[in-house]
């Protein structure tokens, strides 16, 4: 086979602005009503296929990982750091899954660039995962005699599925060509009705130096005899209901809060900011705080930055687009 072009994108992360436990299901899955927005805190990733087999994939970090480091008041080898690039990745995971798929000869040439930290509930490796589904389909299309171009809708949110239940979120709505960034999901989170919000949502997130075990978190989560719903949540966001009027939940956080002491500072320092609607986002650890403007973001986020004790990545962030854009060459 001929080698394809490189496809790249830039896979957001995610917060979940609402997460409500419904119930423990058979397969040790819970199921949600979860809300989910992509921000504009990303990786970078760049694919092509090549004539040998198997994924090889290298990982750095986009600003370096001295800086990264020095941010988190770690080492440069700390394992806060350190991001698998063999099969435990979900890129390597997402692209093999595709050559058995479609049944493609050759492999993989794979750069990920990460800013989004692991283990943070901002659904990194989810989006990563996701787009790599997404460059490899376009660069298999390219290279491939094959007709399968009809059967994308329906194959990559089964794969997307089977590799998370955070990775179809990542996707976006296949069929239509409308901008969504936010969606309202159930099952165990990858039964998804997207929306498009009414107005940008603003927010500063705090990533605490700590990395939280989404599988220990369920572990220790109990589901409520009378689950909340994300309904009005929705309605505000989709401009349908004043905004006022919403609050964010995650059922999530207590127990994430017994599992690392890192995450009480992180939503004691964001409630002290002069934001609104702080939470944990996911299974944690990091937390967000929602901001009125692009302006008042960027200034929390440089206060809390000299206020917050100890290491943490802290941002300013904006709603956006899934799925990113691919750019080919
Ligand atoms: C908590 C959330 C909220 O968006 O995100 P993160 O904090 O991971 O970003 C998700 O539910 C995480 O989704 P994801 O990270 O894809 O989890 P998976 O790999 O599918 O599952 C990891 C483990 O979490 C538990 N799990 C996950 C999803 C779910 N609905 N119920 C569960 O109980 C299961 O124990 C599972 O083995
Ligand atoms: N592409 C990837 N980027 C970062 N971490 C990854 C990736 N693929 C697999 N991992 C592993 O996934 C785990 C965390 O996943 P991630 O989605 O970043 O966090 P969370 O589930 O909290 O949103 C870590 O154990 C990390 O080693």
């Amino acid at each position: 086979m001929t080698e394809s072009r490189w496809y790249s994108t830039s896979p957001p992360a995610k917060l979940n602005l609402f997460l409500e436990l419904l119930a423990r299901r058979d397969d040790g899955f819970h199921e949600l009503d979860t809300v989910m927005i992509a921000i504009d805190w990303r990786d970078e990733l760049r694919v092509r296929r090549t004539s040998k087999p198997g994924v090889q994939l290298s990982v750095d970090w986009s600003a370096g990982r001295e800086s990264i480091a020095k941010e988190l008041q770690v080492t440069d080898d700390h394992e806060l750091l350190l991001v698998p690039t063999d099969d435990k990745n979900l890129v390597v995971r997402a692209l093999n899954r595709l050559t058995q798929t479609l049944n493609l000869d050759g492999g993989w040439e794979v750069q990920l660039n990460k800013n989004i930290p692991s283990g943070a509930g901002m659904g990194g490796a989810s989006s990563d995962a996701a787009s790599a589904l997404r460059l490899g389909w376009e660069a298999a299309y390219e290279t491939s005699s094959a007709t399968f171009s009809p059967l994308k809708h329906e194959m990559l949110p089964l794969l997307a599925a089977e590799i998370g239940s955070d990775v179809p979120f990542f996707l976006g709505e296949l069929e239509s060509e409308r901008d969504v960034e936010c969606a309202q999901a159930t099952g165990r989170g990858e039964k998804l009705s997207f929306f498009t919000l009414a107005n940008p949502l603003h927010a500063v997130v705090i990533y605490p130096a700590a990395s939280v075990s989404t599988a220990q978190v369920y572990s220790h989560c109990q589901v409520p005899d009378s689950p909340q719903s994300s309904n009005d949540l929705v309605r505000a966001l989709q401009g349908i209901r004043a905004e006022s009027e919403f609050s964010l939940h995650n059922a999530l956080q207590a127990p994430a809060r017994g599992l690392s002491s890192r995450i009480d500072p992180a939503l004691e320092c964001l409630s002290k900011a002069g934001l609104t609607h702080c939470r944990m986002t996911g299974s944690g650890s990091a937390c967000f705080a929602l901001a009125d403007s692009s302006q008042q973001a960027a200034i929390a986020a440089e206060t809390l930055r000299s206020t917050f004790p100890g290491g943490a990545l802290i941002r300013p962030v904006v709603s956006c687009v899934v799925p990113s854009e691919i750019h080919i060459a």
